[in-house]
């Protein structure tokens, strides 16, 4: 990964260790929606939550993360990763019990489209406690109506009192993965959190890293945000 990357990476596991270490957010389960071949989000919320379910749309991103799980060979090594929360955590749990708990938690890898009114579709899912999703909904949806909505839908996925953190980037238009090049639908803060609030969420805290432009071939994110909102009806 670029160096840019590498700082956007620390930040982000930053954000998801103090989110969850304040222990305000635990409970039985969480979903995260749109994990790709990563499990970098889950490291932190693995110590809060007894079950936790990845889901990604593609079939080749939820290979990598089973593979992952089951120890195959070949499979991505996350442990320097886990390395980097635990010293977060004050190095109180070791990197192999935190790759073993998380190992453990989570429960399922499940196809989800946040396009439909029901992602799981046809599997009905029982609410959750928390939902976590990185970069997913502005590389899924192709408009603001678009991303309105999978936001709606994600929301029926939360228990009332739950919460909701979401990690994104704002006014990005494509990104590169390899040679491949995604569109990314534009979005300032204003806007997501004016959808959020109109959906009955309390936002909590917003966490902004600004880009400085030097990856601009790559990616054009103008910043990545970290933002955990409560579900409050
Ligand atoms: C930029 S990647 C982010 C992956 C990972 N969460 C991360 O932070 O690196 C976007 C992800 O959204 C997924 N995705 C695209 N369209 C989707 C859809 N309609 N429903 C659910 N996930 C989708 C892709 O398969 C991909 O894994």
């Amino acid at each position: 990964a670029s160096s840019q990357l590498l700082q956007v990476l620390a930040f982000l596991l930053r954000c998801l260790h103090e989110t969850f270490a304040s222990g305000n957010l635990k409970g039985k389960k969480l979903i995260e929606i749109g994990c790709g071949p990563t499990v970098y989000c889950l490291i932190s919320a693995s110590k809060y939550f007894e079950e936790m379910v990845m889901s990604d749309f593609t079939d080749c991103n939820r290979r990598e993360v089973e593979m992952w799980l089951k120890n195959e060979e070949g499979c991505y090594d996350w442990r320097p990763v886990i390395q980097f929360v635990c010293d977060l955590e004050g190095r109180s749990r070791s990197p192999e019990e935190v790759e073993q708990r998380m190992k453990q938690a989570v429960k399922q890898v499940l196809k989800c489209d946040v396009r439909e009114k029901n992602p799981f579709h046809p599997l009905t899912m029982e609410p959750a406690d928390c939902i976590v999703s990185s970069l997913c909904l502005e590389a899924a949806c192709k408009d603001q109506e678009t991303y309105r909505r999978a936001l709606g839908s994600i929301a029926a996925l939360i228990k009332p009192g739950g919460a909701l953190v979401l990690i994104g980037v704002l006014n990005e238009t494509f990104y590169l993965v390899g040679q491949h090049r995604f569109s990314c639908l534009v979005l300032s803060q204003s806007i997501i959190e004016e959808i959020l609030r109109d959906l009955g969420f309390s936002i909590k805290q917003v966490n902004i890293q600004l880009t400085d432009g030097s990856e601009k071939e790559f990616y054009d994110a103008e910043s990545f945000f970290h933002l955990v909102a409560h579900k409050t009806k």
